[in-house]
């Protein structure tokens, strides 16, 4: 599975997928692809949508997320001022270094399943969770 460790902005410093802000008037599966582009230099293609992430950080900050797996991808990943691509095996995700709510669904969305779940956050901690797979 080919991921990132993010260089700056949120969760500077752990291991993600390509990810960022949609821009004005773009869908979550355009931006989901401008992103892999613009952050590791691949274009990503067979895009699944799996889930949806809400959450509450406690200085008031919000943010959703739309989840996608891609099935492939053209171009050779490269590193970039935003991050650097990283591989790993599926049954070797690097959860310790992710933000701490991934290993509540990553595991279920790579076995096929999909989801929606809201979590609370004070700074990189997380306080709850609701994780529901539909
Ligand atoms: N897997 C996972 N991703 C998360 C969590 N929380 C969280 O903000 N993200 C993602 C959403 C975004 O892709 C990214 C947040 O980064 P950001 O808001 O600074 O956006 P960015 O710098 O990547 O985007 P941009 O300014 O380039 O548009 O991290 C989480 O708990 N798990």
């Amino acid at each position: 599975m080919l991921l990132i460790r993010k260089k700056r902005g949120l969760g500077a410093g752990k291991i993600n997928g390509p990810g960022g802000k949609l821009e004005p008037g773009e869908t979550p599966l355009q931006s989901a692809i401008r992103e892999a582009q613009e952050e590791i230099g691949v274009t990503p293609s067979q895009l699944e949508e799996r889930g949806l992430l809400h959450f509450q950080f406690t200085d008031g900050y919000s943010l959703q997320c739309t989840v996608f797996i891609a099935r492939a991808f053209t171009g050779e990943p490269i590193e970039t001022p935003e991050a650097t691509p990283m591989w790993f095996d599926i049954d070797g995700v690097p959860y310790d270094d992710m933000w701490e709510d991934d290993q509540y669904w990553l595991p279920q969305v790579l076995a096929g399943a999909h989801f929606i779940a809201w979590f609370e956050f004070d700074g990189e901690k997380m306080l709850s969770k609701d994780v529901r797979f539909v």
